[in-house]
C-alpha cells in the first residue's frame, strides 16, 4: 500500500502540527509523534502544580524529560500553562492561614514566572500564559478565581508582563475553551482587545477547540476564527480533540464508538480541517489535546470512567480512514 504522509509535513507551509503528550503517551505513541508531528505540549507537566508544589520548591525533573524528547525528535515545544485557577498549588494563595495580600501573591507569580520560563528560555515558542479567566455563564465577564479575588482583572496583565520580560521571543496566548460559543468569544475579544489597546504583550490566542460530532457550528468556529484574527493576533488551536459525545450526554453503554458516530466524525474533522486551510495565514499551529484513542483526558471528562475515541489515530496507534482523506485535500 501506498506509504502515507506525515500530516505535519503536508500542512508544512500552512501551520505546525501539535500533540500533547505524558509520560506515557511519550512512549506508547513515539512513532505515530515523530512522523506526523512536529510541535509538543506538555499536558499535565509543565502546570503550576507539577512544577512548583511549594514555595520554595520546583520539580523540574519530569518537565525536562518532555522537553529533552521535543529536543531529541527535533519537535517545536509550547509551554502549558503559567497562571490557571485548575491544578494550581493551594499554597500560592495561602498566608498565615488566610487568603493572601495582593502583593505577596504578585511576588509569587513573579517568582514562578521567572524561574520556569527562564529554565525554558529560547526553547519553548509559544506559551498559553493565562488560561481560562473568562466565566462561562453569560451575566459574568470574570471566572471568579483566587487570582481574581485577590488582584482583580490586574493579574493577567501582569502575567504577560512578567513572561514577555522573562523570554521576549516567546509567543504569549490567551487560552480558553468553549471559544467558538458566541457570548464568550465576545468576552474573549474584548479581554484581548483591552490587554492590546493597553499595550499588553499578548501575540495570540489559543481556541482550546474540545470539540464534539455535534457542535459548536462550523458558522460558529468561522466566526470565532475571524473575530479573533480581527484583533491582528496569532491564532492557534490549542487542544482539539472531536468528542463522540455531546457534552451532557452522559451514556456509559458503548465500549466503542457506532458506525454512526465514526461517520458523523470523519465528517467533521473533514469540516474542520477546511477551515483551518481557509484561516491558514491567522493559524499558526493545529495542537491535539493527545495522539491515539489509547489515551484521552475524556476518559475521565466530564464522565468518569467513560472510554471516548476522539483523535485521528486509533488505540492501536492506527491512522484513521480520515487521515488519508485530509491529507488528500479532499
Ligand atoms: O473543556 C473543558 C470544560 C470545562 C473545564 C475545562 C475544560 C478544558 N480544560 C483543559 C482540558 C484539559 C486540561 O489538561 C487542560 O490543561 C485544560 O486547559
Amino acid at each position: 500500500t501506498k506509504q502515507l504522509t506525515s500530516l505535519y509535513q503536508h500542512f508544512e507551509k500552512d501551520f505546525k502540527m501539535g500533540a500533547a503528550i505524558n509520560q506515557r503517551t511519550m512512549y506508547s505513541s513515539e512513532e505515530v509523534i515523530k512522523k506526523h508531528f512536529n510541535s509538543l505540549t506538555a499536558e499535565n507537566e509543565m502546570k503550576f502544580e507539577s512544577v512548583h508544589p511549594n514555595e520554595n520548591e520546583y520539580t523540574f525533573e519530569i518537565s525536562d524529560k518532555i522537553v529533552a524528547f521535543a529536543e531529541k525528535h527535533q519537535k517545536a515545544m509550547r509551554g502549558h500553562t503559567l497562571i490557571w485557577h485548575n491544578q494550581t498549588s493551594d499554597w500560592i494563595f495561602e498566608q498565615s492561614g488566610r487568603l493572601v495580600d495582593p502583593e505577596t501573591l504578585l511576588k509569587r507569580m513573579k517568582d514562578h514566572i521567572d524561574t520556569v520560563v527562564g529554565r525554558y528560555k529560547g526553547k519553548i515558542y509559544s506559551w498559553d500564559v493565562v488560561n481560562e479567566v473568562i466565566a462561562d455563564e453569560a451575566d459574568k465577564f470574570y471566572r471568579d478565581s483566587k487570582w481574581f479575588q485577590v488582584l482583580g482583572e490586574s493579574f493577567i496583565e501582569k502575567a504577560f508582563e512578567y513572561t514577555h520580560l522573562a523570554d521576549p521571543n516567546a509567543t504569549l496566548l490567551y487560552n480558553d475553551y468553549n471559544e467558538s460559543n458566541p457570548g464568550k468569544r465576545d468576552k474573549i475579544y474584548q479581554l484581548i482587545r483591552q490587554l492590546k489597546d493597553k499595550g499588553v504583550p499578548v501575540h495570540g490566542v489559543g481556541m482550546q477547540a474540545h470539540w464534539n460530532i455535534y457542535d459548536p457550528s462550523l458558522d460558529n468556529i468561522r466566526k470565532a476564527i475571524e473575530k479573533y484574527a480581527s484583533l491582528g493576533i496569532e491564532v492557534q488551536i490549542t487542544e482539539m480533540d472531536v468528542s463522540m459525545f455531546a457534552f451532557d450526554d452522559k451514556r456509559t453503554d458503548l465500549t466503542e464508538p457506532t458506525e454512526e458516530m465514526k461517520a458523523l466524525q470523519m465528517e467533521r474533522y473533514l469540516q474542520f480541517f477546511e477551515v483551518f486551510k481557509e484561516y491558514k495565514k491567522h493559524i499558526g499551529a493545529v495542537t491535539f489535546w493527545g495522539v491515539a484513542d489509547d489515551y484521552t483526558w475524556l476518559n475521565d471528562f466530564p464522565v468518569k470512567g467513560r472510554k471516548n475515541w476522539p483523535f485521528l489515530f486509533d488505540e492501536n496507534q492506527q491512522p484513521k480512514e480520515v487521515l488519508k482523506k485530509i491529507m488528500s485535500n479532499r
